[in-house]
């Protein structure tokens, strides 16, 4: 065939015949061409069939979203899916989780050693503790009753029930009214300085460490303010080349504590509130800082993300939503003076495969290159934190500090990726992470995260399952579900817009709700109950058209926690008055209750009379979740054969 040539065309010019072309020449040429349409055509009936051949692929592939709010709980079930379902990976990779536990450890203790700056700046309140954060019984600085327009008289709890209205927030009281600033005492020594950029990080560690070892044992009274703003002049450098380990520190208990428990509450003189063994611990533990700062390079620099109210960022879901409740709290916090900001920061990754690959034993150089010979796997972070082993054990024990963090309300223990208690264990040298540790520990997801699993050759649909329907459907769907695509996203509400193309063609959204969050508020907005978060957000996605054909399965959350909070004597009645007095205050009432409020909502907003799915969780408990994840597995498989018609 011949090509045709438009004088329209701009590009006609190369293809137009040359005006004295003779009857052989032209022959030529357009057997040329014609040879050149049949190459295209191959070309693109190649594409065709490969777009068609990955199209099949995919069809065989069950995708699964993981949705919830931050900490709920999203990456951990992920965790659970791998140990299940793809163990030798999982296993092969546990090595590489070290540097995450470590800063994990390291997060805890310079928390304390934030509290304890605070106090010794008479800081009367604790922005740091916030994220930490959970009231006791007694408390009411936090507070935070649902909507008055919803009737507690009705007995039903529904944040949804009021459109147009914000959630209302108690102000803080007096007291507790630094939410506004930012972050509390800074210690310089969290800051590179420049001479920690001329020498290196590595070298600047060890110099730091030294020195503040050689300090603390050539001086009992150290100055308050040295661990924080001392500069590294000579006199610290010439320390350098002591290598001798510190002693263990040994606090004056009894005298410590009782100078801790002397603060009243507000603002405290620091000479009073902190023992000279406290400052010295602190003087210590100092280069635990740069260790920090270290070990998320070695993660991925510039991975930091603050985490700024939502109020400007986006509702319950970023833009797709139109909700209500977000409408009016935006015009609150434009209109309203009592609406507080509070800026935070949390490490997180984009990728968390690239994250752990410079993250285990021997990588040096912070981009993933393996140091070889390291036959024992040290590093210079590692050998900071185990040379301030003693010194962390010390800090964690000593019942000044508890009483500190009692008075400032920081629970460590309840916190997210705590290992204060293992200290000893992680802190060693050779120090491997377990899988159990690796469930615990904390690494914030940023945007969204893709995971393929293949399934390990007994796990499959046609194995291993070890139940009926597994069975049973193995044999009906051939080799459908060998291959699994889980998203594991970023749940702050910041990051929800990141969401919305990931949710057609899923096969199943897994929810995660945090039922233990019923007294805490959102880190990214400090107005909104997070357990009211958890509402809203399982509407939008019960009622998103994307999401009309995904199996709904939710994980009602954080029930160990949820537990003890309740165990400790935390009324659910007074974050949730609908929830009334006359009902018992234990785990299970309040889980059916919460349940029964889910299951409303799903009923309401829900198109088309699709069921969901509903487990009370705890995924950090790892045998059990790997039993309900069995039963997941065989909803999805299912319900995604009974929508393609195919049983
Ligand atoms: N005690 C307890 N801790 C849990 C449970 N589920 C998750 N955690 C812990 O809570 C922390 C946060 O869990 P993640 O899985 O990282 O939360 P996420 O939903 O992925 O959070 P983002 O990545 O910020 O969206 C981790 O340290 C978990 O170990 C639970 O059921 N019980
Ligand atoms: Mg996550």
């Amino acid at each position: 065939m011949v090509l045709s040539h438009n004088d329209d065309d701009p590009f006609a010019i190369f293809t137009r015949a040359p005006a004295n072309e003779t009857p052989g020449e032209r022959a030529a040429r357009e057997s040329a061409e014609a040879e050149a349409k049949k190459r295209s055509d191959a070309i693109d009936e190649e594409l065709r069939k490969e777009k068609s051949r990955l199209k099949k692929e995919e069809k065989g592939v069950v995708k699964v979203l993981l949705l919830g709010q931050s900490e709920s709980g999203k990456s951990t079930t992920l965790k659970n899916f791998r140990i299940k379902y793809a163990h030798a990976e999982w296993s092969a990779e546990l090595a590489n989780w070290r540097s995450v536990i470590q800063l994990n450890l390291l997060r805890s203790v310079i928390t304390i050693l934030d509290a304890l700056q605070a106090e010794q700046d008479g800081d009367p309140t604790d922005d740091v503790a916030m994220s930490l954060y959970t009231p006791g019984p007694g408390d009411t600085e936090f507070v935070i009753p649902y909507s008055p327009a919803v009737p507690a008289r009705d007995g039903r709890f529904d944040p949804l029930s009021s459109p147009g209205k914000s959630p209302t927030v108690t102000p803080a009281s007096p007291s507790t009214g630094s939410l506004g600033r930012s972050r509390g005492a800074s210690i310089s020594t969290s800051q590179p300085s420049s001479s920690f950029r001329s020498l290196g990080p590595q070298a600047s560690l060890r110099r730091d460490v030294i020195a503040a070892q050689a300090s603390t044992s050539t001086s009992q009274q150290p100055e308050a303010s040295s661990s924080s703003s001392t500069p590294r002049g000579e006199g610290s450098r010439s320390r350098t080349n002591s290598q001798h380990k510190p002693p263990p520190l040994a606090l004056p208990r009894s005298r410590s504590s009782s100078n801790l428990q002397s603060g009243s509450g507000g603002a405290s003189p620091a000479s009073a509130s902190i023992s000279p063994a406290h400052q010295l611990l602190k003087l210590r533990l100092a280069p635990l800082r740069r260790v920090e700062t270290d070990l998320k390079r070695r993660l991925g620099a510039g991975a930091d993300e603050e985490v700024e109210d939502a109020a400007v960022g986006g509702g319950v879901l970023g833009n797709i939503t139109n909700d209500a409740t977000f409408s009016a709290a935006r015009g609150g916090a434009a209109g309203g003076g009592q609406l507080r900001r509070k800026e935070t920061k949390e490490f997180g990754v984009r990728r968390v495969k690239d994250a752990l690959e410079g993250g285990g034993p021997g990588d040096v150089s912070g981009r993933g290159e393996r140091r070889r010979g390291s036959a024992e796997g040290e590093d210079e972070a590692t050998e900071v934190i185990a040379s301030c082993c003693e010194d962390i054990v010390s800090l964690w024990r000593d019942e000044g500090v508890r009483a500190l963090l009692r008075r400032r309300k920081i629970r460590l223990e309840d916190s997210a990726g705590f290992f204060l208690d293992d200290t000893h264990r992680i802190a060693q040298r050779t120090y491997t992470p377990s899988s159990d540790d690796v469930v615990r520990a904390r690494l914030r997801t940023l945007g969204v995260q893709e995971y393929r699993i293949k399934l390990d050759s007994q796990s499959g649909p046609n194995g291993g399952g070890g139940n009926k329907v597994s069975t049973a459907l193995g044999n009906a769907i051939m080799n459908f579900g060998n291959e699994w695509l889980l998203y594991d996203v970023g749940g702050s509400r910041t990051g929800r817009n990141a969401w919305i193309p990931f949710f057609e063609g899923v096969n199943a959204i897994i929810f995660l709700a945090p039922l233990s969050t019923f007294d805490e508020r959102l880190l990214e907005d400090s107005r909104i109950n997070r357990l009211e978060d958890s509402f809203l957000l399982w509407r939008t996605v019960c009622s998103s058209p994307l999401l009309a054909n995904a199996s709904l399965i939710l994980f009602m959350n954080k029930c160990d926690l949820l537990k003890r909070k309740l165990k400790a004597g935390v009324r659910v009645a007074r974050y949730l008055p609908s929830y009334g007095t006359e009902r018992g205050n234990d785990a299970g009432t309040v889980v059916k209750y919460l349940k029964d409020k889910f299951k409303d909502i799903q009923k309401t907003a829900s198109t088309g009379g699709r069921a969901a799915y509903y487990y009370a969780t705890s995924v950090t408990d790892t045998r059990t979740t790997a039993i309900t994840l069995v039963a997941v597995k065989d909803i999805i498989l299912r319900d995604h054969l009974k929508n393609a018609d195919f049983v």
